[in-house]
This record gives C-alpha cells, sequence and structure tokens, in this order.
C-alpha cells in the first residue's frame, strides 16, 4: 500500500475505492458525520483551492484584464463527486467569481446529495443546466461547442466522476471528458481525475489529465504508478489533500493503513479517543502531497 508524504514529511497512507467507501459508511453509521457534511467541506475547499489559483478578481494579470472577474467553469456529474462541484459553484459566486455549472445529465435526474447541492443553487437563482441543452450561436455540436466555452474560462473544475467510476466513460460524460482533453485552459479534479480508477490508476477509456487534483479525506492508491517506481501519475499532477471533517476514531474504526499501524504500535494502550494519528493539515483544511512509499 504506497504511503504518500508532506512536503514536510509527513506521512499520510492511501486508500482503495472500497476503503475509502467504508470510511464514509462508518463517518456516516458510527459518528452520525452526514454525506450532506463532507460534500460542503470538499466544495468549500474546492471553491478555496480554485480562488487561489485565478486571483482576486481585482488582480488577475495577463489573460484579462486587471478588473475582470475570473470565469470557472464546473463540471459536474450526478454522482458524490458532482455534489461537491456543485457546492464549490456557490462558494465561488457568494466570493464574486464568475462560476457557472454544467451538468451531464438533465438537472432533473438529480438525486441525493447531487439533487440537494443543485437544488441550493436553483433557488438561489443560479441556472443549472445539462451540457446538451447549449445551444450555440454558430450550430456547433455539444462537444465542440463546449470546447469553446472551456477554451474561455479561466479555469475548470472536473467534478464528474470521483471514485465512483464503473468501466470506461460513456454518453455525454465521455464528451464532456473529451472536451476538458481539447481545451488548455487549466483544470482541477475533484478527488481523482474522472476516468482513472482510484484503486488501481487505470483508465479503461477516456481520462481527464489534472493540472491538479484536490483529493478528498486520504490519497487514493492509484495515484502512484506501480510499474513506474511509484512515481506519481502525470494524469494526477499537482496533488492536493483536502480536509473533510472526518475524525481519526473512523480511521481507526476502519483499521487500515501502515502509518496507522504504526501510530498504534508506539501507543499499544490508548483507548479509540486516544490514537494519535495525526492529521497532515496543520493550520490549513488542504496539504499537498510530494511523494510516496512502499
Ligand atoms: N469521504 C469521502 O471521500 C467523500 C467523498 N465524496 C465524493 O463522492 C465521490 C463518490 O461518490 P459516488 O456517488 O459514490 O460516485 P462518483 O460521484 O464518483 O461517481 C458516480 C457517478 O458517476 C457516473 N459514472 C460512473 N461510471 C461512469 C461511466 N463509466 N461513464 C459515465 N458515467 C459514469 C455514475 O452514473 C454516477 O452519476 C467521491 O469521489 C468524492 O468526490 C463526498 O464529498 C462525500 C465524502
Ligand atoms: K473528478
Amino acid at each position: 500500500m504506497p504511503v504518500f508524504r508532506t512536503e514536510s514529511g509527513h506521512e499520510v497512507p492511501s486508500v482503495t475505492a472500497d476503503e475509502m467507501r467504508e470510511v464514509d459508511r462508518v463517518a456516516v453509521d458510527c459518528v452520525e458525520l452526514g454525506m450532506l457534511q463532507m460534500v460542503e467541506n470538499a466544495g468549500r475547499t474546492l471553491a478555496g483551492i480554485v480562488r487561489r489559483k485565478t486571483g482576486e478578481p481585482t488582480q488577475i494579470v495577463g489573460r484579462r484584464e486587471a478588473d475582470a472577474t475570473p470565469t470557472v467553469i464546473v463540471l459536474a456529474g450526478g454522482g458524490g463527486n458532482g455534489a461537491g462541484g456543485l457546492c464549490a459553484v456557490r462558494h465561488l459566486r457568494n466570493h464574486g467569481w464568475s462560476a457557472r455549472t454544467l451538468l451531464d445529465r438533465d438537472p432533473t435526474d438529480l438525486s441525493g446529495p447531487a439533487g440537494r447541492q443543485c437544488r441550493i443553487l436553483t433557488k438561489s437563482g443560479v441556472a443549472v443546466t445539462a451540457a446538451t441543452d447549449r445551444h450555440d450561436a454558430d450550430g456547433s455540436d455539444t462537444d465542440t461547442g463546449l470546447t469553446h466555452l472551456l477554451a474561455d474560462a479561466d479555469l475548470v473544475v472536473d467534478a464528474l466522476i470521483g471514485y465512483g467510476l464503473s468501466g470506461p466513460p460513456h454518453g455525454t460524460t465521455a464528451e464532456m471528458i473529451d472536451a476538458i482533453e481539447a481545451s488548455e485552459t487549466p483544470v482541477v479534479s475533484l478527488d481523482v481525475p474522472s476516468g482513472l480508477q482510484a484503486t488501481t490508476g487505470e483508465t479503461p477509456g477516456v481520462a481527464v489529465s489534472a493540472d491538479t487534483t484536490l483529493t478528498l479525506a486520504l490519497p487514493k492508491t492509484g495515484f502512484a504508478d506501480e510499474a513506474d517506481d511509484l512515481d506519481l501519475r502525470p494524469a494526477v499532477g499537482d496533488l492536493l489533500l483536502a480536509d473533510i471533517g472526518i475524525p481519526p476514531v473512523v480511521y481507526r474504526r476502519v483499521g487500515f493503513g501502515a502509518v496507522v499501524d504504526r501510530v498504534e504500535k508506539e501507543d499499544a494502550d490508548a483507548t479509540d479517543d486516544q490514537i494519535p494519528y495525526r492529521q497532515p493539515f496543520g493550520a490549513r483544511n488542504w496539504v499537498r502531497l510530494v511523494d510516496v512509499r512502499r
């Protein structure tokens, strides 16, 4: 199991998609942390990273006028990953960023956390549309029109698919991944670059090549390439880890991870509440992961 390291040398164990699902389950069932709370923490941190990357509305230099508003396009799917993207749109707009979102499906097809985040946006007067609903002046199809839209943006957020990828991306989702790949606009992927298997790092079909990946709670095993001396996969880009508020006792209950084991051995008599699993975040709610060891 690859162990990731922060810039200051703090070690963070990685998880497979199934282990992450188990962390989620324990967080919800045993600690009563709500899925929507975790989504909110993910979306808010994502918005913060996007703001850092695009600059204050009055401070942008280079591509735009000094007083321009940064434009961010969030491409969102229908699962937990899309929910985080929709949440980030709200936080970006609250801070004055021009953020809009396009879904890989009709908004009426959303349920669960994505449905809730979508309703919060629409009830706040923010339009949420399917990428296929776009009617471009030049009559171009979804794929081409979307590529133009992305090219005009300052940053694209990829919140289409996270650790829930099942088989090669298909339909509108695959077209949206193609459009991201065809544009040269910087991409921030939420949790996992869409199309990449979180556990193995394989790409069964089209996949996003991210400039930055903001992964949630713990890094995923597939981010390190077993065949290439555990190097970070280039498709992950700059790897950041977000704190989504999961308390250490959840990781202990799930009972995985070399780092967790080692900490337990050092403090074998500690009770659940005392296990000193050291969160790597320090004073911030995200941290950069720079390398990996076995
Ligand atoms: N503790 C956490 O880590 C939390 C993670 N969160 C986020 O939730 C996702 C996982 O959510 P889930 O709903 O299980 O799956 P996804 O959103 O990744 O994907 C489901 C979504 O994708 C579609 N889909 C799957 N495969 C394909 C395909 N081959 N082609 C097209 N579409 C596909 C599927 O139909 C669904 O719509 C995790 O990654 C985090 O981002 C939360 O923030 C809560 C806590
Ligand atoms: K994603």
